[in-house]
């Protein structure tokens, strides 16, 4: 701050010993003109080139641009200020520039500090606002070009648009000329057609305006269509701990509240800025015909308006974001205690969860409170600006009536005039404000639409015919989320038979699921890989893998529709003997055709009208209609009947398919060729149920806790 001051001392004394040359220059030579408006330019022009120079030599960052500012706008303020006064009143005698005085020498260097302050501190904004507006210049850029395969809808609504508000401004043109006609001589003559000229007008308003509106709602729908297409197309691909870490809650608050606020904002704000953009400009130029002294007091408020809104919006963006963060979190809390209500009642804790979303209401209640706060003050300031600006104005009218420059008639045409503009200026401020407060949520929106999933590219490869020979080569793997150096899975090593099941056991957190996570490729191993028929995964084709390695889980998602709909999920024209013949041989035919439609039942949301056994029995199914090569039961037949599980077992080993079962019951266990027992993310122990009890090792000391029941 202090060499600031230094500097612009400095450079204030250098303009004042300049001034003070050229003055005493004009005494000695006698002379009272120095060369007109033309010499005061020259004048200006040099003292800046010269200020420009101290500055650079006195200071450089951010300091030396605002020297140079300042420079600027102390050496070519006089010659401004004497164009303008010569062009509003022309002197009769040749202009012989200004006389040496001392008072204007202080008053221009004192107006000019006053301005860069002001500049400085409230409009340019610091560097990080600089980036922070081309940051946002390039959010609305990327936004506009998703209008793209609108333009002709664009085009066409703007076309309207300005047609609109020229009939809307010459309404009431034609009705005085109407008004005119009727207290005037020529009523014949002229008044069918004033009046025809008036209807004109005014259903082309009508016209224009309804066309406009229609066209910019369909644009707008096309494009929420589009953005959502988008968005969830990008979400789709991201890969699974990018699901881990942002909530369902959130991300479905981003596909469909900020993508309709988004479009809205940019379409319909495009929509209001230029309606009122084109009406202020007509106006402005019939209130400049009226008076200029009272249009610039109109226009002062403008800038101050912008200064107290600029602070508003930065401070009331933060604050919509929080809300937005919020309400997605509170939106999460909710669905989760209510599609969890079986736990929460089972576990008698409905106050708990009362308390956490009271929690969570009592935060969202505290942001709004703030808001609401930082609201009042700005309305409030906004309007005591407001009447200052219209008393001003109100004594400037009084003094150009009674010096004769007004008449009383021009001043209420211009009153007329005032209330619309400024209601225009207000709607322009506005749609910027809102513009501007969605600059978050559009570039959160973009941040996803712009993410690459982190996971390996997929491969080419999908042969015919696949073995189903599995074999985990030294993995390692710890979860992206996971805060502690402790890895899932150690140095993994073990290899899966074609035609042979193959058993994962091992106490709670040991990394059964982990392995089942890696086959399915949910995520990549820091070290090591896997195989497939001597391929790692990441060469074949995504599809080609999920559709060949199939996975069932204990608690499996079944989607709202018919029970054939989440049998045939994923897969285009499947038979429906298929699925019938598939469906015998795991024995669940019989419980479907039981059902009121058979295949065509609805399973209601999630599957909430089948039972346990009956979701894991269509699990199996959807699994098997794809003819997979390698199934993962990760304790998939736990809620089915001995018979239906024997039957399970039976079909996925047809066909020489790898099995590979994560089981917690020793009725299956037993019946695995080779039994894998990995504890703290590491293969202990392999081999046959009786190997393992003979060995006494590891599971045979834990056989009791590992497994739930006893065949
Ligand atoms: N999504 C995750 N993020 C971070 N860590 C995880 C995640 N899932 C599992 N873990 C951790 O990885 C380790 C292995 O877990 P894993 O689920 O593979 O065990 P598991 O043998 O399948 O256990 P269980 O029999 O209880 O299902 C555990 O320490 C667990 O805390």
């Amino acid at each position: 701050m202090k060499e600031a001051l230094r500097c612009g001392l400095c450079i204030i004394l250098l303009d004042a010993v300049l001034s003070s040359g050229r003055w005493a220059g004009m005494l000695l030579l006698q002379s009272s003109s120095c060369g007109g408006l033309a010499g005061e330019w020259l004048f200006g022009l040099m003292k800046w080139a010269f200020l420009h120079l101290l500055a650079s030599a006195l200071a450089d960052g951010k300091l030396r641009t605002v020297l140079r500012r300042f420079s600027a706008l102390l050496c070519l303020l006089s010659p401004v200020f004497e164009t303008g006064r010569i062009l509003k009143a022309p002197p009769p005698e040749p202009h012989s520039g200004p006389s040496p005085d001392l008072g204007v020498l202080f008053l221009g260097a004192a107006s000019s500090s006053l301005a860069c302050v002001i500049w400085e501190n409230w409009l340019s904004g610091d560097k990080n606002m600089r980036n922070h507006k081309l940051d946002t210049k390039r959010i609305f850029s990327r936004v506009l070009a998703y209008f793209k395969p609108d333009t002709l809808y664009l085009i066409a609504a703007f076309s309207f648009l300005i047609l609109g508000v020229l009939c809307d401004t010459y309404i009431p043109l034609y009705q005085g000329k109407v008004i005119d006609l009727l207290s005037g001589q020529e009523l014949q003559t002229g008044f069918s057609s004033a009046v025809g000229q008036l209807v004109l007008v005014s259903v082309g308003s009508a016209l224009f305006s309804g066309m406009r509106g229609g066209i910019f709602m369909c644009s707008l729908a096309r494009l929420n269509r589009r953005l959502k297409h988008l968005l969830f197309h990008s979400l789709l691909q991201q890969e699974v701990h990018f699901f881990e870490e942002n909530n369902p809650g959130k991300l479905s608050s981003r596909l469909h509240s900020d993508v309709d606020r988004m479009g809205r904002t940019v379409a319909l704000n495009a929509n209001a800025m230029v309606r009122s953009t084109v009406k202020t400009v007509l106006m402005l130029r019939v209130m400049l015909a009226l008076s200029w002294e009272l249009t610039l007091l109109t226009c002062i408020e403008m800038p101050l308006l912008a200064m107290m809104q600029n602070k508003y919006i930065s401070l009331s963006t933060e604050l919509k974001e929080q809300t937005q963060e919020c309400h997605a979190q509170n939106k999460d809390l909710a669905s989760q205690t209510v599609s969890g209500i079986r736990t929460v009642r089972s576990f008698s804790a409905e106050k708990d969860e009362l308390r956490r979303y009271n929690v969570a209401l009592d935060e969202l209640r505290s942001i709004k409170r703030r808001s609401g706060i930082y609201s009042s003050v700005y309305l409030l300031t906004r309007r005591m600006v407001s009447l200052v600006i219209k008393t001003a104005m109100l004594i400037q009218a009084r003094n150009l009536i009674s010096s004769g420059q007004l008449s009383i008639g021009s001043l209420v045409s211009f009153f007329l005039y005032q209330k619309p503009m400024s209601v225009n200026l207000k709607e322009i401020m506005y749609c910027y404000g809102e513009t501007m407060s969605t600059v978050g949520v559009i570039s959160k929106v973009l941040s996803y639409l712009d993410r690459t999933p982190k996971c390996k590219t997929e491969g080419d490869l999908a042969p015919e015919r696949l073995e189903g020979r599995i074999v985990f080569q030294n993995v390692t793997f710890s979860y992206p989320s996971s805060s502690s150096d402790r890895a899932a899975l150690k140095s993994v090593s073990l290899e899966l038979q074609p035609g042979t099941i193959t058993a994962l056991v091992g106490p709670s957190g040991g990394g059964k699921t982990s392995c089942v996570s890696l086959l399915k490729r949910l995520y990549e191993p820091q070290e090591g890989q896997i195989l497939l028929d001597g391929a790692p995964l990441h060469h074949y084709r995504r599809k080609y893998l999920h559709q060949k390695v199939a996975l069932v889980s204990q608690n499996p998602v079944l989607f709202s529709g018919s029970l054939r709909s989440n049998i045939e999920y994923g897969v285009k024209d499947c038979a429906a003997e298929k699925v019938e013949e598939a469906a015998k041989k795991i024995r669940a035919h019989d419980f479907i055709s039981e059902m009121e439609n058979e295949y065509d039942t609805d399973v209601g949301e999630r599957g909430g009208k089948l039972s346990e056994g009956q979701k894991q029995s269509i699990a199996v199914l959807r699994a098997l209609i794809r003819e997979p090569q390698v199934v993962i039961l990760d304790e998939a037949t736990s809620k089915l009947d001995v018979d239906a599980e024997q039957a399970v077992l039976t079909e996925v080993l047809a066909r020489g398919r790898t099995v590979l079962l994560v089981a917690h019951q020793l009725r299956i266990v037993e019946k695995a060729d080779l039994i894998v027992f990995i504890e703290d993310g590491s293969v202990q122990e392999e081999g046959t149920h009786e190997e393992l009890m003979a060995r006494r090792g590891r599971y045979y000391r834990l056989k009791e806790e590992l497994f739930s029941e006893s065949s």
